[in-house]
């Protein structure tokens, strides 16, 4: 089918649609909205106005284009997909090799959402030098438009020389699943005392050219502290109502994935259900020879 894999139009600067993100009721609002590209100055724009954005994630063609179509202005192709898509127990063994193809993916399937890639571990972590390469496979092979990278302070070498490089980088800090064993396993990071630290690695990641920062299981009043003392926008994820931005896992976000869900997810739809419904009707179909129909033979 040459139809999924053709390129979305892209629309570029010489259009003239209001700005990414008008709240609703102005003219971006109609049927088929001319919406430009998603840039990093737009998300600028939208923390100064005062509007929130969704960011999610996403893995493959449909749901990107779907996603993109929604007008969810950032998709991130999370490392994530070591558990959503390879079935990994957490974060850590996904490579390289594994995340381009579904960023590529992800990116042939957009023409307005500004495609974030996370950089998995041990791929960035060695040096910044190791990091600007690595960020330059993903810009260059998976098409992505921006880099995520975990970790704060210690990190900020790594985001100026990945900016540097001309790519945009978004940091993540509070609790990073990359570091998982010397955080002590999944918990709330920034209480107490390392609330301080917590600013610190922001203002950091500000300085060193991250264009914003996703922060994870961190509590609200910190995270609304940090918010308002950087002019780069927050991505929440377990970190409160006053972020600039919120981020799920779609499948997290879609009830696809089943048992027990980390506090911060609210799920949005129940697709474990339907398809578990599907699947069964089609088992039975097949089983009762009710399918396939007249409609669905050729002769
Ligand atoms: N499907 C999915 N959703 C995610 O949000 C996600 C991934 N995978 N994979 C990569 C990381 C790992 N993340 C995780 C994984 C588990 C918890 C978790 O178990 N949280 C519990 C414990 C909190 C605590 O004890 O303080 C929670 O109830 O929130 C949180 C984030 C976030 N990311
Ligand atoms: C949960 C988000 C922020 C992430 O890093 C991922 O999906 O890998
Ligand atoms: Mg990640």
């Amino acid at each position: 089918m040459s139809q999924d894999n053709a390129q979305p139009a892209h629309q570029h600067e010489t259009e003239t649609p209001a700005p990414y993100g008008a709240a609703p009721g102005t003219p971006t609002e109609s049927a088929t909205p001319p919406r430009k590209r998603v840039r990093i100055h737009h998300l600028r724009e939208l923390k100064e106005r005062g509007e929130p954005w969704p960011m999610l994630t996403a893995y493959d063609t449909y749901t990107a284009r779907l996603f993109d179509e929604a007008g969810i202005p950032v998709l991130l192709v999370g490392d994530s997909a070591a558990n959503t898509v390879y079935g990994y127990e957490s974060s850590l063994p996904i490579t390289v090799e594994e995340m381009l193809p579904l960023v590529r993916a992800v990116t042939r399937s957009v023409s307005k959402a500004l495609v974030v890639a996370d950089l998995p571990f041990g791929s960035y972590q060695v040096s910044p030098e190791q990091a600007v390469a690595t960020a330059a496979r993903f810009m260059k092979e998976g098409r992505a438009h921006a880099v995520k990278l975990e970790g704060g302070r210690k990190f900020a070498p790594h985001v100026e020389a990945v900016t540097a490089a001309g790519v945009p980088v978004m940091g993540h800090i509070g609790f990073t699943p990359q570091s998982e064993h010397n955080l002590g396993g999944y918990r709330v990071q920034g209480r107490g005392d390392t609330g301080d630290a917590l600013i610190a690695d922001a203002l950091a990641l500000q300085d060193a050219g991250a264009f914003a920062v996703v922060m994870e299981m961190v509590p609200a009043e910190i995270a609304k502290q940090i918010t308002h003392e950087l002019h780069i926008p927050t991505v929440g994820i377990g970190a409160g109502p006053d972020c600039d931005a919120q981020v799920l896992v779609w499948q997290d976000m879609a009830g696809l994935r089943t048992g027990r869900v980390p506090r911060f997810v609210k799920q949005y739809a129940d697709l474990a259900g339907v398809l578990t419904t599907a699947v069964k009707a089609f088992a039975d179909d097949v089983r009762n020879r009710t399918f396939p129909a007249p409609e669905h033979t050729f002769h």
